[in-house]
C-alpha cells in the first residue's frame, strides 16, 4: 500500500489547486478522479464550457459587431451543434491537458477510478486504476451535481440538466428553462442570441436577488430585449415528453395550471453536494442538507484527518472560491501558515449577455448599514471607447459613503464587466475615496474610464447631464 502525505479525491478546481499547493511545498500527493477527463465541472460541464459557449454565441449572433455599423445583423449563419460546440471542446481539451501537465510538473500521482474512504486515513480506488492508498490527510473535493427533481423525465435528448445540455445535437427553436438562477440566466442569454425562443420559468418573482435592483432591472430589460420571456412566480413540477407527431417535444403545466411547451427543456434548479457513496458518514464525517459536508473555518470535517472544499461544502460553490478554499485547507493541514482564510468578500461574475459583475455593498445594503450613501453612474455609451466599440448597453454604478467619500461598492453591467470589476474590488478593499479615482491618469480611450466618470457623477449626486436620474 502506497503512503502519501495527502490524498485528494476529485480533480476539479478545488482539488487541483489544493494538490498542487501541497506538492509545491514538498508534500507527496495523490489525486483520485473517477471520470476519464480531469478538471471536474470547472473544465468539463460548468465554468469553462458555458463561458466558451457564450463567446461562440456572441460570434455567431453578430452581436459584437451589430453596434458598429448601425444595423442589427442577422445570425451570421445557422450554426449546427458541431460548430456551436467546436470551441468549447477545444478549450476543454486545452484545460484538461494543462491540469495533467500541472500534476506531472509537481510529481503528483493520478489514480483514475472512484475513490471511497474506508477509514480516516485510507482510500480505496476502483476503476481504471485499482489501488488501496494511505495518507496523513484526505481532502474531499468531489464537487456537486445538478439537482434533478422527482417526476421530471430527464432523457438527455429533450429534457436536460446543465450537464446533458452540452451534448445536444442541434440548436432548438424553442426552449423552456426552469430556474432563473445564475445557470438559468446564463444559458437563457446564450440560446436567445443563437435564435432560440426562450421562456425562463422561476419559482420566485425576483431573479438574482443578491444583485443591486437597478443592475438587475437592466439585466432583465436587456434579456427581454433579446426576446427572453420571463414566467415568474411559477413552478414546473410535472413534465411530459410528447410523441413525435406533436408540434413541440415537451409539454408541462405551470403551478397556475397554464400549459407551457417547447422543443427542449433545461432544468437549472440548483445543485447538490456529491458526498454520497464515498463512505464518509461511515467514518464519522457529518453531512448536512443537500449532501453538503459540514466543515469548520479551516475546512476540517468532524474527522480531524479529513478536510473538504469546493462545491461539496455548499455556498458559494464557485470555481473561483473553491480554488482558494483548497489552498487554505492545505495551508491548515500542514501548517504552511501562508493563507489562513478565504477573503471575507469575493466578486460575483455572471456571464450573461451582457455580463454582470459586482463587489461590495449595494445601495440598499449600504443604507441598512447606516451609511448615508450617494451613487455615481457612468454609461458605456457615453465613453469614447464604448462608442468606438459600438457598445449599446451597460453601466457602472458606484456606491459611495457621502460623509467620507469612500467607495463602498461597485456594480457593473456590460461588456467585460467581470474584468472591470477588479479595480472596484481594490478600491473597496483599500477604503479608497473618489478622490483616488479622479486624481489618477488612465489609458484613454478605455472602458476603465467608466470609473472616473462614475466618480465625477458622484460629485453631482448621480445626475446625468442629459437624463437626470432623480437622485
Ligand atoms: C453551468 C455552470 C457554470 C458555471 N460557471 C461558473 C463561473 O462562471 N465561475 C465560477 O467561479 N464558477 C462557475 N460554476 C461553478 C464551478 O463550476 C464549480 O464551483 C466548480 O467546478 C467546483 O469545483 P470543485 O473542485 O469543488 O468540484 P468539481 O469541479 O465538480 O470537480 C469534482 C471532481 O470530483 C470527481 N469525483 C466526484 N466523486 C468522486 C469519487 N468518488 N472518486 C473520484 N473522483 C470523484 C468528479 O468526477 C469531478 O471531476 C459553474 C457551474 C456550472 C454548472
Ligand atoms: N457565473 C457563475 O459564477 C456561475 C455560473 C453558473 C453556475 N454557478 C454556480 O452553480 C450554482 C447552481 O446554479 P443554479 O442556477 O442551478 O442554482 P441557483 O440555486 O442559483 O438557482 C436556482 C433557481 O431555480 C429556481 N427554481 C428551483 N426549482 C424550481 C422549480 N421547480 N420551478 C421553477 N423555478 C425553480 C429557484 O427559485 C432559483 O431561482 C450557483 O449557485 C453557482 O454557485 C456559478
Amino acid at each position: 500500500m502506497k503512503h502519501y502525505d495527502l490524498i485528494v479525491i476529485g480533480s476539479g478546481p478545488a482539488g487541483e489547486k489544493a494538490a498542487v499547493k501541497a506538492a509545491y511545498h514538498g508534500k507527496s500527493v495523490a489525486v483520485v478522479e473517477k471520470e476519464s477527463m480531469l478538471g471536474g465541472a470547472g473544465t468539463n460541464t460548468g465554468t469553462l464550457p458555458s463561458k466558451t459557449l457564450k463567446e461562440t454565441a456572441l460570434y455567431y449572433s453578430g452581436i459584437n459587431e451589430s453596434g458598429l455599423f448601425g444595423v442589427d445583423k442577422e445570425l451570421k449563419r445557422a450554426a449546427d451543434a458541431e460548430d456551436f460546440f467546436f470551441r468549447k471542446n477545444e478549450v476543454q481539451d486545452w484545460q484538461e491537458l494543462g491540469i495533467e501537465k500541472n500534476f506531472v510538473l509537481h510529481n503528483i500521482d493520478v489514480y483514475k477510478g472512484k475513490g471511497t474512504v474506508i477509514n480516516p486515513n485510507r482510500v480505496q480506488v476502483v476503476g481504471v486504476d485499482d489501488a488501496l492508498l494511505e495518507a496523513d490527510f484526505i481532502l474531499i473535493a468531489t464537487g456537486s451535481y445538478p439537482f434533478q427533481p422527482e417526476g421530471i423525465p430527464f432523457d438527455g435528448k429533450f429534457v436536460h440538466d446543465s450537464d446533458t445540455i452540452l451534448s445536444i445535437k442541434g440548436i432548438p427553436k424553442s426552449m423552456v428553462i426552469v430556474g432563473a438562477g445564475v445557470i438559468g440566466c446564463e444559458y437563457a442569454t446564450i440560446f436567445a442570441v443563437m435564435g432560440t425562443k426562450v421562456k425562463l420559468v422561476n419559482g420566485h418573482g425576483d431573479i438574482l436577488t443578491f444583485l443591486d435592483p437597478e443592475i438587475r432591472d437592466q439585466l432583465v430589460d436587456s434579456m427581454e430585449h433579446d426576446n427572453i420571456e420571463f414566467v415568474l412566480n411559477q413552478r414546473i413540477e410535472k413534465v411530459e415528453i410528447l410523441p413525435e407527431d406533436h408540434e413541440f417535444n415537451v409539454h408541462a403545466k405551470l403551478s397556475d395550471g397554464d400549459p407551457i411547451q417547447a422543443d427542449m427543456f433545461l432544468y437549472a434548479a440548483g445543485r447538490s453536494g456529491q458526498s454520497a457513496g464515498l463512505g464518509l458518514a461511515e467514518v464519522g464525517v457529518e453531512i448536512g442538507s443537500r449532501g453538503n459536508i459540514v466543515v469548520d473555518k479551516e475546512y476540517r470535517s468532524a474527522v480531524p484527518s479529513i478536510f473538504a472544499v469546493g462545491d461539496v461544502i455548499g455556498f458559494p460553490a464557485l470555481a473561483s472560491t473553491g480554488m482558494d478554499q483548497g489552498r487554505v485547507a492545505v495551508s491548515h493541514m500542514f501548517g504552511f501558515g501562508d493563507q489562513v482564510q478565504l477573503t471575507e468578500h469575493f466578486p460575483y461574475g455572471i456571464y450573461t449577455i451582457p455580463e454582470v459583475s459586482v463587489y461590495g455593498l449595494t445601495e440598499e445594503e449600504a443604507k441598512q448599514q447606516g451609511y448615508e450613501c450617494v451613487v455615481g453612474r457612468a454609461r458605456y455609451v457615453d465613453m469614447p471607447r464604448g462608442k468606438i466599440m459600438g457598445v449599446k448597453r451597460g453601466m457602472l454604478k458606484m456606491v459611495v459613503d457621502k460623509k467620507t467619500e469612500r467607495v463602498l461598492g461597485v456594480h457593473i453591467i456590460g461588456k467585460i464587466a467581470t474584468e472591470l470589476v477588479h479595480y472596484g474590488m481594490a478600491l473597496v478593499d483599500s477604503k479608497a475615496t473618489i478622490e483616488t479615482v479622479i486624481n489618477r491618469v488612465y489609458n484613454m480611450p478605455t472602458l476603465h474610464e467608466l470609473y472616473k466618470y462614475a466618480a465625477y457623477n458622484v460629485l453631482i449626486e448621480g445626475h446625468y447631464l442629459d437624463a437626470p436620474t432623480g437622485h
